[in-house]
């Protein structure tokens, strides 16, 4: 795990993952259990109400069925379909949290894996059932509630629990993932699918944010809508264009209970997908063009490889999932056959002409419902978070104890008390000199009554006296000052000393402080449980645990019940059979045998229906297969022109040497699925006999073709750009010159216009594959807009940095050409001078620019 910084508010922590797989490491064995699938169908819309648009669709709640109608054949039966559960339009989303999301995010508290995945055409309420509204807030959807269910469950539990629950948000467009948290230039970058040595699919550089309530992980959710891929269609306002997963991880460390256990502390990863997939659309109904079509060709792709994984895993003759066939299924993996406890939620609209997707959609969740997973407790990981966590504040607490200040220790040598200090020896010598003074009054006093010899008698003893007393205090003094000066040294020893003591402190209190913020932040990233009263909380642990059980066993119930009726029901029949058999009489032989009769007859006529229900589903299903197909045709079709196109580029714009010079040095990446140019590459020996035209796929030779003519005019030659080309040394796609392009272009514009087959003529394409103008492909025209209404194919280049210079040369000279449907293409003899025609087959954008990067995806 790598820190990226801090995020939002309230100490949000941003992490990247580098391959952290939560299902590895021990877990509690668990039997298999199948998806969940229930199908919520949502109220008419005001614009279908408007357009007198028939209700079509039937929910029994009840009885957890659909039933769907063929209003254009109202002979037909409706199609009938059972599930898990089904709501109706009066289904309100706490219903839907409570019964469909509830359990899910209790099992993720509890260690599991879990996925709630909506699905349906578009429009049909996937991103209200997940998201919802903001305001007010019984609208809100499944995520914003998950929230609330996530961060209850972490009050409601011990003090002594720690958690730490992380956030990312990730959509997959166009084949492409995307980071929606990502911030700066990581934002717009695609990120790679890795697998871990446990099989685990992870993508590689994904923000993971660490929060701490409901708000932090909300303001994750606004911030990721924000930058997801969103557009308007003939059917949404607000379409997703893009498939996305947000993920919530949840490690928890408590300390087991049982009695089996030993009481030890334990990490359990609990992991929440909440995943909003793209609604699938038909080609031909939505009339999408550019952009638009490249979104939905894709959309449509990875959601049939996603209903291709799904038959696959209920098919058990199928020894192959094809997990691999997109980075949807790719990431759905765990989700579906795994190590995961999975929802899918089915999304219809009543319409009537929606009846076709409705009942494409009921036969996609029927399928996914005989799905298994084999959900089990992620216990222990090893590369769980948490435990790092734990361990690092474990470790800062010990070295913030060790290194708790011990000042008296460490508090230099104090004075000696029983050394005189030299104020003390002031002030005796004072004392001294004031009992002189007063010694000395006395004396003359005394002088005033006595003889004069007893005077001189007194005054020589006086003399003597103070004498000796001088001098005693004088050896006083200077020792003294011997004592001052070693005082004054030891101050001065003890102040240097107390310096560097305070240092030393200061030091040691910078350290604690980096310590204990460390601490302070390690410890604010988990969470901890307010509930201290043990027995209400064991009380309520073991009531949803029951809570939990009586699911699970009223489901089992249901499940058996079916089984045993249908049993007793043929135990029933059999014995009355057998009965019936033993009557001796004819009458009751005649009766027992129309009784029989009528019984086979009813059988026969079960069966007959049931053949016809097959029948009809056949129908639907080759009908479906049909629509698939012309839907594939369409972007064949589309593919096939851009193939094409490029290649007619290839053809007059590129001379065999160069494109020899490229195909030796491009390289297919296969992680990525993208050609890249390969600089410095060990070139690879390629046998060239003069003009030649390549393929990727084969570096197959054919005689280079001049360019045919329209009719009346001379055929352009090839000579001069091939010269150009042939005297530079590089390769002309790395700094050729544009101008020596232009040149090149015009030169050749002097002599004619070029003539080529259009692409959508089955004649003209047959003539082009005829001639070998099929086989070569440049992979940087980004982006071609066909407007079939007009008839005319817009054509537009993106930026392609490897390519760039070529890219330059032949947007140029698209600037110059126009394609249309008639089967020729018309070059002016004037380059500068575009014709009204040519200038309405161009996008406004594309003339007026030089370089035209692909236009972002509108968000
Ligand atoms: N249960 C519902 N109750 C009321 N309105 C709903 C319900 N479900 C969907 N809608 C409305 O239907 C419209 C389309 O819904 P939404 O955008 O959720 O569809 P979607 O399946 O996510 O479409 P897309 O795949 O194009 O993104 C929205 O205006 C939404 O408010």
């Amino acid at each position: 795990m790598k820190e990226r910084g801090r995020g939002h508010g309230s100490g949000l922590t941003r992490t990247s993952s580098t391959g952290s797989s939560l299902s590895s490491g021990g877990g509690s064995a668990r039997r298999a259990e199948r998806v969940q699938v229930v199908v919520r169908c949502r109220p008419m819309l005001v614009k279908e109400n408007a357009e007198g648009r028939n209700n079509c669709v039937l929910v029994d709640t009840v009885g957890s069925t659909i039933q769907v109608k063929n209003l254009k054949q109202p002979e037909q039966e409706p199609k009938l379909f059972t599930f898990d559960k089904t709501y109706d339009a009066t289904s309100t989303q706490k219903q839907l949290y409570d019964d469909v999301a509830h359990p899910i995010v209790h099992s993720v508290m509890c260690g599991y894996n879990g996925t709630v995945l909506a699905y349906g055409q578009t429009a049909s309420g996937k991103t209200f059932t997940m998201d919802g509204l903001d305001d007010p807030p019984e609208m809100r959807g499944i995520i914003p509630q998950a929230f609330e269910g996530i961060f209850t469950h972490i009050q409601d539990s011990q003090s002594s629990d720690n958690f730490l629950v992380r956030a990312s948000y990730l959509e997959i467009h166009n084949e492409e993932i995307r980071d929606l948290l990502a911030t700066g230039s990581q934002s717009s970058s695609r990120l790679e699918l890795k697998e871990n040595v446990e099989g685990n699919v992870y993508v590689k550089n994904l923000t993971s944010i660490t929060v701490q309530s409901v708000a932090d992980i909300s303001h994750l959710l606004t911030v990721g809508k924000k930058s997801r891929s969103v557009g308007a269609t003939l059917m949404n306002q607000d379409s997703s264009r893009s498939h996305s997963i947000f993920t919530i991880t949840v490690e928890a460390s408590a300390r087991s209970s049982s009695a089996e256990t030993d009481g030890s502390m334990h990490i359990r990863v609990g992991k929440l997908n909440l995943v909003d997939l793209a609604g699938s659309e038909r080609l031909n109904k939505t009339g999408a063009t550019g952009d638009r079509f490249r979104e939905l060709t894709n959309i449509n792709w990875s959601l049939s490889a996603l209903g291709n994984v799904i038959s696959a895993l209920v098919d058990d003759k199928s020894s192959h999932v094809p997990y691999r066939d997109s980075k949807l299924t790719r990431l759905l993996q765990d989700s579906l056959g795994g190590n995961t406890r999975t929802v899918m939620i089915a999304n219809i609209g009543p319409a009537d002409y929606n009846y076709d997707e409705s009942v494409s959609t009921l036969r996609y969740a029927n399928r996914a419902k005989s799905i298994k997973n084999k959900p089990r407790i992620n216990e222990d990981p090893k590369d769980a978070i948490l435990r790092e966590f734990q361990e690092e504040i474990a470790r800062l607490r010990a070295q913030l104890q060790a290194s708790s200040p011990v000042l008296d220790e460490r508090t230099p040598n104090k004075i000696d008390p029983s050394s005189p200090s030299a104020v003390d020896l002031e002030l005796h010598m004072q004392q001294l000199r004031a009992k002189m003074q007063e010694d000395m009054e006395h004396q003359v006093f005394l002088h005033k009554s006595m003889s004069d010899q007893a005077m001189a008698c007194i005054k020589a003893d006086f003399e003597q006296k103070t004498q000796s007393e001088m001098q005693a205090l004088k050896a006083e003094k200077e020792r003294s000052d011997e004592e001052k000066q070693r005082i004054a040294q030891q101050l001065q020893q003890q102040h240097v000393e107390l310096q560097s003591h305070y240092q030393a402190l200061a030091r040691e209190k910078e350290d604690r402080d980096v310590l204990a913020a460390k601490l302070r932040a390690l410890e604010e990233k988990l969470v901890h449980g307010t509930n201290n009263d043990n027995e209400k909380l064991l009380e309520k642990a073991k009531q949803k645990e029951v809570e939990l059980a009586l699911r699970e066993q009223q489901l089992q119930e249901k499940e058996n019940m079916d089984e045993e009726r249908q049993r007793k029901i043929a135990e029933l029949e059999e014995a009355q059979l057998m009965a019936e058999e033993k009557c001796n009489t004819m009458e009751e032989e005649v009766e027992m045998k129309t009784r029989k009769l009528r019984k086979l007859m009813a059988r026969y006529q079960q069966s007959k229906n049931d053949i016809n229900a097959l029948r009809t589903e056949l129908q639907d299903t080759i009908h479906e297969f049909q629509r698939e197909r012309a839907d594939m045709f369409l972007s064949l079709r589309s593919l096939d022109q851009q193939l094409q196109l490029k290649n007619f580029l290839i053809d007059k714009f590129i001379s065999p040497e160069d494109l020899t010079k490229v195909m030796r040095r491009v390289h297919w990446d296969e992680e990525n699925e993208i050609w890249n140019l390969v600089q410095n590459a060990p070139v690879r020996s390629l046998p060239y006999n003069g003009p030649t035209r390549v393929s990727i796929d084969g570096f197959t030779k054919q005689p280079l073709l001049r360019p045919n003519s329209a009719i009346g005019r001379s055929r352009p030659p090839l000579r001069q750009p091939e010269q150009t080309l042939s005297q530079s040394e590089r390769d002309r796609y790395f700094g050729q010159p544009l101008e020596s392009a232009t040149s090149c272009l015009k030169s050749r514009s002097n002599t004619s216009s070029v003539h080529v087959h259009s692409p959508r003529k089955g004649a003209g394409r047959s003539k082009a594959i005829d001639e070998g103008k099929i086989g070569c492909r440049v992979d940087n025209i980004l982006k071609k807009d066909q407007d079939v209404s007009e008839g005319r194919n817009h054509f537009e280049f993106g930026d392609n940095s490897q390519l760039s210079s070529s890219k330059v040369d032949i947007e140029h000279a698209l600037r110059e050409f126009r394609v249309d449907n008639k089967p020729s293409f018309t070059w002016d003899r004037e380059p500068q001078q575009v014709t009204p025609a040519a200038a309405g087959a161009r996008p406004k954008s594309a003339r007026t620019k030089q370089h035209n990067p692909r236009p972002r995806t509108a968000r």
